[in-house]
């Protein structure tokens, strides 16, 4: 079975002006959009409902991570949003993974429920260091996937340099949905765990996330053109 591979674009953007100008460059794709924190806390609800109606596919980026019982009633309302995909943090443990998938269920939301492993933004020596987390960070990604398949979800968040350990581990099924991708001449930022799209294409990964390396590009609908050439069509 061929699975289908697209370019989510994250939308961090502060304001609905700027997003919605955003997405009107676009005038010949309907691209996935990946809606954050920063613009759901400032616009609310009823912009996700909006950026729907315009035909867009939408993974709402909301990485919960609190008490099985509060993740519940929080994702009861995100799946009546119905978006396509949504998140929660795999750290949350399994019985806060199964509440979340729960609370979908009984909506009936078609929603994709997916976990992050670990941000894409933290390294090995960090998680030692600081978060006290004593393992190679590719056994933490695979053991919190395996952790989010046993909880029922669809799949995770990783690196793009993950996307086959994780498919080894929860098999070739199991969506990775990959944040870290920088083309080449691109500067990292706050990233620690980037790649280039073509190279995400040949690790294996279902979606890259992309979010500056279009949105802040001088020519944004080149650029998602450029990830859908690399990392899609394989070109
Ligand atoms: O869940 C995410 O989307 C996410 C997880 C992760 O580990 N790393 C990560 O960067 N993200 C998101 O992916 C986007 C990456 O943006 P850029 O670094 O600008 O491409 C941001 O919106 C992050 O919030």
């Amino acid at each position: 079975m061929t699975k289908e591979k697209d370019v989510m674009i994250a939308c961090d953007f502060s304001t609905k002006a700027e997003t919605m100008a955003f997405l009107d460059l676009f005038t010949e794709e309907k691209p996935y959009v990946k809606i954050g924190m920063e613009l759901l806390y400032a616009e609310g609800p009823d912009m996700v409902r909006e950026i729907k109606a315009r035909g867009h596919k939408i993974f709402l980026d909301l990485k919960l991570h609190d008490i099985p019982n509060t993740v519940k009633k929080a994702m009861r309302n995100i799946a009546l949003l119905d978006v396509d995909m949504t998140n929660v943090h795999a750290a949350g443990t399994i019985e806060m993974m199964k509440a979340a998938q729960e609370a979908i269920d009984e909506v009936g939301a078609h929603t994709q429920l997916i976990a992050v492993t670990q941000l894409t933004s933290t390294s090995e020596e960090r998680m030692r260091s600081e978060l006290w987390i004593d393992h190679p960070i590719a056994d933490t990604v695979q053991h919190y996937a395996r952790n989010a398949e046993i909880a029922g979800l669809a799949g995770v968040v990783c690196s793009p340099l993950e996307a086959d350990l994780v498919h080894r581990v929860c098999g070739e099924n199991f969506i990775t949905v990959t944040p870290g991708i920088r083309f080449a001449d691109d500067a990292k930022g706050d990233q620690v765990r980037v790649t280039t799209p073509a190279k995400a294409r040949e690790i294996g990964s279902d979606y890259i996330v992309v979010g500056r390396s279009i949105t802040a590009s001088s020519d944004p609908v080149a650029s998602y053109r450029r990830c859908i050439r690399e990392f899609v069509k394989g070109e």
